[in-house]
Protein backbone atom coordinates (compact mmCIF):
# COMPACT_ATOMS: atom_id res chain seq x y z
CA UNK A 1 0.00 0.00 0.00
CA UNK A 2 1.36 3.64 -0.65
CA UNK A 3 2.86 5.40 2.27
CA UNK A 4 0.93 8.69 2.71
CA UNK A 5 2.99 9.83 5.48
CA UNK A 6 5.35 12.80 4.93
CA UNK A 7 8.07 11.56 3.35
CA UNK A 8 11.25 12.83 4.79
CA UNK A 9 14.12 13.93 2.32
CA UNK A 10 14.22 14.21 -1.21
CA UNK A 11 12.59 12.33 -3.89
CA UNK A 12 14.91 10.18 -5.85
CA UNK A 13 15.68 12.74 -8.60
CA UNK A 14 17.13 10.70 -11.65
CA UNK A 15 15.68 7.43 -13.48
CA UNK A 16 12.33 6.92 -10.46
CA UNK A 17 10.69 3.83 -9.63
CA UNK A 18 7.86 4.60 -12.59
CA UNK A 19 10.41 6.49 -15.31
CA UNK A 20 10.61 10.08 -15.21
CA UNK A 21 7.04 12.49 -14.92
CA UNK A 22 8.90 15.41 -17.00
CA UNK A 23 12.34 14.76 -19.10
CA UNK A 24 14.61 16.81 -21.11
CA UNK A 25 17.08 16.13 -23.64
CA UNK A 26 19.38 18.81 -25.15
CA UNK A 27 16.44 21.42 -25.21
CA UNK A 28 17.54 24.97 -27.42
CA UNK A 29 15.46 27.15 -28.02
CA UNK A 30 16.67 29.83 -30.64
CA UNK A 31 14.67 33.22 -31.27
CA UNK A 32 15.75 34.50 -34.97
CA UNK A 33 19.11 34.54 -34.84
CA UNK A 34 20.59 36.09 -32.27
CA UNK A 35 18.66 34.89 -28.87
CA UNK A 36 19.62 31.65 -27.23
CA UNK A 37 17.25 31.16 -25.07
CA UNK A 38 17.76 27.54 -23.81
CA UNK A 39 21.06 26.29 -24.66
CA UNK A 40 20.89 22.91 -23.98
CA UNK A 41 18.82 22.07 -20.68
CA UNK A 42 18.94 18.53 -19.60
CA UNK A 43 16.95 17.07 -16.71
CA UNK A 44 14.73 14.58 -15.21
CA UNK A 45 12.17 14.90 -12.63
CA UNK A 46 10.59 12.10 -10.85
CA UNK A 47 6.76 11.62 -10.13
CA UNK A 48 5.91 13.11 -6.55
CA UNK A 49 8.37 15.53 -6.89
CA UNK A 50 8.39 19.44 -6.17
CA UNK A 51 10.88 21.31 -8.52
CA UNK A 52 11.66 25.10 -8.47
CA UNK A 53 12.89 26.75 -11.18
CA UNK A 54 14.68 30.70 -10.17
CA UNK A 55 17.47 32.40 -12.76
CA UNK A 56 17.65 36.15 -13.05
CA UNK A 57 15.24 37.93 -15.71
CA UNK A 58 16.34 36.76 -18.82
CA UNK A 59 17.41 33.53 -17.85
CA UNK A 60 15.22 31.32 -19.86
CA UNK A 61 12.56 30.60 -16.85
CA UNK A 62 9.31 31.33 -18.99
CA UNK A 63 10.61 29.66 -21.98
CA UNK A 64 11.89 26.80 -20.06
CA UNK A 65 8.04 26.38 -18.89
CA UNK A 66 6.70 26.81 -22.51
CA UNK A 67 8.68 24.24 -23.65
CA UNK A 68 8.42 21.60 -20.66
CA UNK A 69 4.39 22.06 -20.79
CA UNK A 70 4.20 21.42 -24.56
CA UNK A 71 3.16 25.20 -24.90
CA UNK A 72 6.06 25.90 -27.35
CA UNK A 73 8.41 23.63 -29.19
CA UNK A 74 11.73 24.09 -28.99
CA UNK A 75 14.13 24.29 -31.70
CA UNK A 76 16.14 21.22 -31.01
CA UNK A 77 16.37 18.41 -28.68
CA UNK A 78 13.35 16.12 -26.85
CA UNK A 79 10.67 16.65 -24.08
CA UNK A 80 8.77 13.49 -22.74
CA UNK A 81 6.29 14.41 -20.22
CA UNK A 82 5.32 10.19 -18.11
CA UNK A 83 7.43 9.00 -21.44
CA UNK A 84 5.70 10.77 -24.53
CA UNK A 85 7.46 12.71 -26.46
CA UNK A 86 6.03 16.10 -27.59
CA UNK A 87 7.66 16.17 -30.45
CA UNK A 88 6.00 13.41 -32.13
CA UNK A 89 2.64 14.93 -31.28
CA UNK A 90 0.52 17.32 -33.89
CA UNK A 91 -0.72 20.41 -32.05
CA UNK A 92 -4.23 18.74 -32.06
CA UNK A 93 -2.89 15.76 -30.01
CA UNK A 94 -0.65 18.35 -28.43
CA UNK A 95 -3.87 20.45 -26.66
CA UNK A 96 -5.80 16.92 -25.66
CA UNK A 97 -1.99 15.70 -23.66
CA UNK A 98 -2.36 19.75 -21.88
CA UNK A 99 -6.03 18.89 -21.14
CA UNK A 100 -5.96 15.67 -20.22
CA UNK A 101 -2.56 15.28 -18.87
CA UNK A 102 -0.91 18.41 -17.31
CA UNK A 103 -2.31 21.08 -14.96
CA UNK A 104 -1.56 24.87 -14.83
CA UNK A 105 -1.28 27.43 -12.22
CA UNK A 106 -1.04 31.43 -12.82
CA UNK A 107 0.39 34.12 -11.15
CA UNK A 108 -2.96 35.29 -12.11
CA UNK A 109 -5.40 32.67 -11.20
CA UNK A 110 -7.05 32.97 -14.78
CA UNK A 111 -10.34 31.52 -13.26
CA UNK A 112 -13.20 32.14 -15.62
CA UNK A 113 -14.96 34.97 -14.09
CA UNK A 114 -18.67 33.87 -15.04
CA UNK A 115 -18.23 30.41 -13.04
CA UNK A 116 -18.93 29.07 -9.83
CA UNK A 117 -15.76 27.86 -8.52
CA UNK A 118 -17.28 24.43 -8.46
CA UNK A 119 -17.62 25.12 -12.26
CA UNK A 120 -13.86 26.15 -13.03
CA UNK A 121 -13.19 22.91 -11.30
CA UNK A 122 -15.16 20.67 -13.48
CA UNK A 123 -13.80 22.83 -16.38
CA UNK A 124 -10.84 20.18 -17.29
CA UNK A 125 -12.95 17.75 -16.63
CA UNK A 126 -15.49 18.20 -19.29
CA UNK A 127 -12.87 19.57 -21.52
CA UNK A 128 -11.26 16.21 -21.16
CA UNK A 129 -14.60 14.43 -22.04
CA UNK A 130 -15.43 13.00 -18.46
CA UNK A 131 -18.90 13.39 -17.08
CA UNK A 132 -19.09 16.74 -14.27
CA UNK A 133 -18.39 14.52 -11.39
CA UNK A 134 -19.38 17.14 -8.90
CA UNK A 135 -18.76 14.90 -5.93
CA UNK A 136 -14.44 14.86 -7.42
CA UNK A 137 -14.91 18.53 -7.51
CA UNK A 138 -16.30 19.04 -3.85
CA UNK A 139 -13.38 16.45 -2.64
CA UNK A 140 -11.17 18.89 -4.02
CA UNK A 141 -12.24 22.36 -3.34
CA UNK A 142 -12.92 20.94 0.00
CA UNK A 143 -8.55 20.07 0.24
CA UNK A 144 -7.98 23.65 -0.74
CA UNK A 145 -10.39 24.56 2.56
CA UNK A 146 -13.26 26.12 -0.15
CA UNK A 147 -16.17 23.38 0.43
CA UNK A 148 -17.92 26.16 0.97
CA UNK A 149 -17.59 28.04 -1.20
CA UNK A 150 -18.29 26.14 -4.12
CA UNK A 151 -21.24 28.33 -5.41
CA UNK A 152 -19.02 31.26 -5.19
CA UNK A 153 -17.95 33.26 -8.74
CA UNK A 154 -14.42 34.24 -8.87
CA UNK A 155 -15.56 38.03 -7.65
CA UNK A 156 -17.06 36.88 -4.59
CA UNK A 157 -13.63 35.31 -2.96
CA UNK A 158 -10.44 36.53 -1.81
CA UNK A 159 -7.01 36.59 -4.86
CA UNK A 160 -5.80 33.49 -1.83
CA UNK A 161 -8.96 31.72 -2.26
CA UNK A 162 -9.41 32.35 -6.08
CA UNK A 163 -5.82 30.71 -6.20
CA UNK A 164 -6.70 27.87 -4.10
CA UNK A 165 -9.77 27.38 -6.09
CA UNK A 166 -7.04 27.39 -9.56
CA UNK A 167 -5.18 25.07 -7.51
CA UNK A 168 -8.43 22.39 -7.26
CA UNK A 169 -8.96 22.95 -11.20
CA UNK A 170 -5.12 21.45 -11.67
CA UNK A 171 -5.17 18.69 -9.51
CA UNK A 172 -8.82 17.60 -10.12
CA UNK A 173 -7.80 15.68 -12.95
CA UNK A 174 -4.98 13.36 -11.45
CA UNK A 175 -2.21 15.06 -13.91
CA UNK A 176 1.62 14.39 -14.52
CA UNK A 177 2.61 17.25 -13.96
CA UNK A 178 1.22 20.65 -12.65
CA UNK A 179 2.92 23.62 -14.32
CA UNK A 180 2.89 26.76 -11.75
CA UNK A 181 4.23 30.01 -13.03
CA UNK A 182 4.73 32.15 -10.43
CA UNK A 183 1.52 31.20 -8.47
CA UNK A 184 2.31 33.37 -5.19
CA UNK A 185 3.79 36.43 -6.74
CA UNK A 186 0.58 38.30 -6.49
CA UNK A 187 -0.40 37.32 -3.01
CA UNK A 188 0.51 38.75 0.24
CA UNK A 189 3.27 36.84 2.34
CA UNK A 190 0.78 35.08 4.71
CA UNK A 191 -2.22 34.08 1.85
CA UNK A 192 1.34 32.58 -0.12
CA UNK A 193 2.40 30.62 2.68
CA UNK A 194 -0.85 29.16 2.26
CA UNK A 195 -0.71 28.48 -1.53
CA UNK A 196 3.05 26.71 -0.81
CA UNK A 197 1.49 24.63 2.11
CA UNK A 198 -1.20 23.09 0.10
CA UNK A 199 1.29 22.49 -3.02
CA UNK A 200 3.35 20.47 -0.91
CA UNK A 201 0.57 18.64 0.94
CA UNK A 202 -0.43 18.01 -2.96
CA UNK A 203 3.11 16.56 -3.38
CA UNK A 204 3.31 14.53 -0.01
CA UNK A 205 0.05 13.90 1.19
CA UNK A 206 -2.68 14.17 -1.07
CA UNK A 207 -5.97 12.74 0.17
CA UNK A 208 -6.40 10.41 -3.10
CA UNK A 209 -3.30 9.56 -5.73
CA UNK A 210 -2.46 11.86 -8.31
CA UNK A 211 -1.04 10.78 -11.27
CA UNK A 212 -0.62 8.43 -13.37
CA UNK A 213 1.55 5.85 -10.80
CA UNK A 214 -0.33 7.01 -7.44
CA UNK A 215 2.24 9.53 -6.45
CA UNK A 216 1.81 12.31 -4.68
CA UNK A 217 1.16 15.54 -7.33
CA UNK A 218 4.41 16.55 -9.34
CA UNK A 219 5.02 19.92 -9.48
CA UNK A 220 7.30 22.22 -11.37
CA UNK A 221 7.45 25.99 -10.46
CA UNK A 222 8.89 28.95 -11.81
CA UNK A 223 9.36 31.69 -8.87
CA UNK A 224 11.60 34.82 -8.19
CA UNK A 225 11.09 34.10 -4.71
CA UNK A 226 13.42 32.39 -2.62
CA UNK A 227 10.81 31.43 0.19
CA UNK A 228 8.54 29.77 -2.46
CA UNK A 229 11.26 28.19 -3.52
CA UNK A 230 12.39 26.81 -0.07
CA UNK A 231 9.10 24.70 -0.49
CA UNK A 232 10.37 22.53 -3.12
CA UNK A 233 12.43 19.16 -3.11
CA UNK A 234 15.09 20.46 -5.84
CA UNK A 235 15.64 24.33 -6.83
CA UNK A 236 17.19 24.34 -10.35
CA UNK A 237 18.97 27.82 -11.34
CA UNK A 238 18.76 29.03 -14.72
CA UNK A 239 21.58 31.28 -15.89
CA UNK A 240 21.74 32.52 -19.52
CA UNK A 241 19.56 29.68 -20.87
CA UNK A 242 21.47 26.58 -19.43
CA UNK A 243 20.89 25.28 -15.69
CA UNK A 244 23.94 27.01 -13.54
CA UNK A 245 23.37 24.77 -10.38
CA UNK A 246 21.10 22.72 -7.90
CA UNK A 247 20.05 23.10 -4.51
CA UNK A 248 17.86 20.14 -2.72
CA UNK A 249 15.85 20.50 -0.21
CA UNK A 250 17.17 17.33 1.91
CA UNK A 251 16.21 16.81 5.39
CA UNK A 252 15.89 20.28 5.69
CA UNK A 253 12.63 21.82 7.29
CA UNK A 254 13.51 25.10 8.08
CA UNK A 255 12.07 26.93 5.58
CA UNK A 256 13.68 30.51 5.72
CA UNK A 257 17.49 28.82 6.19
CA UNK A 258 16.57 26.89 3.26
CA UNK A 259 15.25 30.53 1.88
CA UNK A 260 18.81 32.36 2.74
CA UNK A 261 20.49 29.42 1.26
CA UNK A 262 18.80 29.89 -2.20
CA UNK A 263 18.59 33.79 -1.86
CA UNK A 264 22.72 33.03 -1.72
CA UNK A 265 22.91 30.96 -4.98
CA UNK A 266 20.79 33.86 -6.75
CA UNK A 267 23.21 36.67 -5.50
CA UNK A 268 25.91 34.89 -6.66
CA UNK A 269 24.29 34.45 -10.12
CA UNK A 270 22.93 37.85 -10.56
CA UNK A 271 26.41 39.38 -9.06
CA UNK A 272 23.57 41.68 -6.55
CA UNK A 273 23.78 40.75 -2.47
CA UNK A 274 20.79 39.00 -1.73
CA UNK A 275 17.72 40.73 -1.49
CA UNK A 276 15.91 40.10 2.43
CA UNK A 277 14.27 36.64 2.66
CA UNK A 278 10.36 37.44 3.91
CA UNK A 279 9.89 37.08 7.44
CA UNK A 280 8.88 33.29 8.19
CA UNK A 281 5.13 33.30 8.51
CA UNK A 282 3.69 32.56 12.06
CA UNK A 283 2.74 29.17 12.42
CA UNK A 284 -0.77 30.25 12.47
CA UNK A 285 -0.72 31.50 8.89
CA UNK A 286 0.99 28.25 7.71
CA UNK A 287 -2.22 26.52 8.67
CA UNK A 288 -5.15 26.46 6.34
CA UNK A 289 -8.80 28.22 7.06
N1 LIG B 1 9.25 35.79 -28.31
C1 LIG B 1 10.52 36.12 -28.15
N2 LIG B 1 11.22 36.67 -29.15
C2 LIG B 1 12.53 37.02 -29.00
N3 LIG B 1 13.21 36.83 -27.85
C3 LIG B 1 12.56 36.30 -26.81
C4 LIG B 1 11.18 35.91 -26.89
N4 LIG B 1 10.80 35.40 -25.69
C5 LIG B 1 11.88 35.44 -24.90
N5 LIG B 1 12.94 35.99 -25.56
C6 LIG B 1 14.29 36.18 -25.01
O1 LIG B 1 14.74 34.93 -24.54
C7 LIG B 1 15.48 35.09 -23.32
C8 LIG B 1 14.84 34.29 -22.21
O2 LIG B 1 13.56 34.87 -21.94
P1 LIG B 1 12.57 34.29 -20.84
O3 LIG B 1 11.30 35.10 -20.91
O4 LIG B 1 12.46 32.82 -21.00
O5 LIG B 1 13.37 34.62 -19.49
P2 LIG B 1 12.83 34.64 -17.97
O6 LIG B 1 13.92 34.04 -17.15
O7 LIG B 1 11.49 34.01 -17.89
O8 LIG B 1 12.74 36.20 -17.69
P3 LIG B 1 11.82 37.00 -16.61
O9 LIG B 1 12.26 36.54 -15.24
O10 LIG B 1 12.20 38.44 -16.84
O11 LIG B 1 10.38 36.69 -16.91
C9 LIG B 1 15.55 36.59 -23.06
O12 LIG B 1 16.73 37.08 -23.62
C10 LIG B 1 14.34 37.12 -23.83
O13 LIG B 1 14.54 38.45 -24.21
Amino acid sequence: MRDRTRRQGTPPYGPGAYGAAVELRGVTRRYGRGVHALRGVDLSLPYGSFTAVMGPSGSGKSTFLQCAAGLDRPTSGTVRLGGTDLGALNENKLTVLRRTRLGFVFQSFNLLPSLTAEQNVLLPLRLAGHRPDRARAARFLAQVGLGEHAARRPDQLSGGQQQRVALARALVTAPDVIFADEPTGALDTGTAAQILTLLRTAVDAPPEPMGPHGTGATIVMVTHDPTAAAHADRVLFLADGAIAGTLDRGDERDIPRTAARIADRMAALTGRPPRPVHPAPHPAEEAVA
